[in-house]
């Protein structure tokens, strides 16, 4: 049986750190691929990752280019590319830009990998995947983008550090876009197996989920000269592991709905589950009236971000 295959598009600060925890974690061989404009760097990149597999001991192929002739027939593809944000930003912002490269990479990704399975992670997130969808049209399925499996490891992260236990122990989820609107659910937030609104007050929580809501802008504000990498990127790797290892894993993922959730044919964060085919089934759960209307708004919120993107790709 051949290895996996997986292409990670975009070789900055997240799809280098992408690379070297899916290399780490013998997930696949890796191609790792930016533009012709960035000439070595992903060669230099992934081959000083190979360099460190006989110290760490892990055996995959790691190659860098900048040619999608390398990527051919990919069985998953992390597509980081994109410009990041600064402080003072929104990830709104950084619409007009990423859409563009998002479409080309689409364009690229359609002729060389037809039946990859597509992570996108590009910002502003909801609506990229939404295009990377549009332009590839490969089957809903098959195209997710990754945003709750970091906005949960945030959460979990304050939650675990409030309460002075192991992150092991927190499940939670996050639902709606990756932004401002973001959903939390806490009659689906344990610790150990108990609800956390019996341990933590209802305005702790509500402290700590505006924290998370956050997470992206205070670690932009620490570091100034881009986003989070080291998070983002290991969320990517656990989403690619569960595909190539077929795992069957539970995780907030930004997936196509259409009847689901009354959303109507956008991606929006919701649970699912994730294996070798990409999202096999979309999680509904009753949610209360307080967990709809914030739903809906997050919803509503994308909608408005996707005619946004489709009136200046249209210009
Ligand atoms: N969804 C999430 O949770 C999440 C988390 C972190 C970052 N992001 C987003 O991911 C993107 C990348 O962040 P980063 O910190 O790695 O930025 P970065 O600037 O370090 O890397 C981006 C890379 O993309 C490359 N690139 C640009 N156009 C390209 C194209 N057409 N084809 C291939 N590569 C191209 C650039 O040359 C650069 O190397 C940003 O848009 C950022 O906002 C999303
Ligand atoms: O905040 C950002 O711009 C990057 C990413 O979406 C994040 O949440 O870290």
């Amino acid at each position: 049986m051949r290895r996996a295959k997986i292409t990670i598009v975009g070789a900055g600060n997240v799809g280098a750190t992408c690379a070297h925890w899916c290399a780490a974690a013998e997930l696949g061989d890796v191609v790792l691929l930016d533009i012709p404009r960035t000439e070595d760097m992903p060669r230099g990149k992934a081959l000083d990752l190979m360099q460190a597999s006989p110290i760490m001991g892990f055996d995959s192929n790691i190659v860098g280019t900048t040619d999608y002739a390398d990527t051919a027939d990919s069985d998953v593809i992390v597509v980081t590319a994109g410009l990041p944000r600064k402080p003072g930003m929104s990830r709104d912002d950084l619409l007009a830009t990423n859409a563009k490269i998002v479409t080309s990479v689409a364009e690229e990704i359609k002729a060389t990998s037809p039946n990859a399975v597509i992570i996108v992670v590009s910002n502003p997130l909801d609506a990229m995947v939404q295009q990377m969808f549009k332009v590839t049209g490969f089957e809903p399925a098959k195209v997710i983008g990754q945003a709750g499996v970091l906005d949960t490891a945030r959460y979990r992260t304050f939650l675990a550090m409030e309460l002075g236990v192991s992150v092991e122990d927190i499940s939670a989820l996050l639902m709606g876009g990756h932004g401002d609107t973001m959903v939390p659910i806490p009659s689906c937030t344990s610790v150990g197996g108990i609800p956390v609104t019996q341990l933590i007050s209802k305005e702790r929580l509500d402290e700590i989920v505006d924290r998370t809501r956050k997470g992206g802008a205070e670690i932009v504000s620490l570091l100034k000269t881009g986003s989070a990498y080291y998070a983002p990127a290991a969320a990517c790797a656990q989403m690619v592991e569960a595909i190539v290892k077929d795992k069957k894993r539970v995780v907030p993922v930004a997936a196509y709905c259409d009847s689901e959730y009354g959303v109507g044919g956008y991606y929006v964060g919701v649970p699912v589950v994730l294996g070798s085919g990409g999202v096999e089934r979309i999680i509904e759960l009753s949610l209360t009236d307080e967990e709809t209307k914030a739903f809906q708004n997050s919803v509503d919120a994308v909608k408005s971000l996707v005619s946004t993107m489709d009136g200046l790709l249209a210009e």
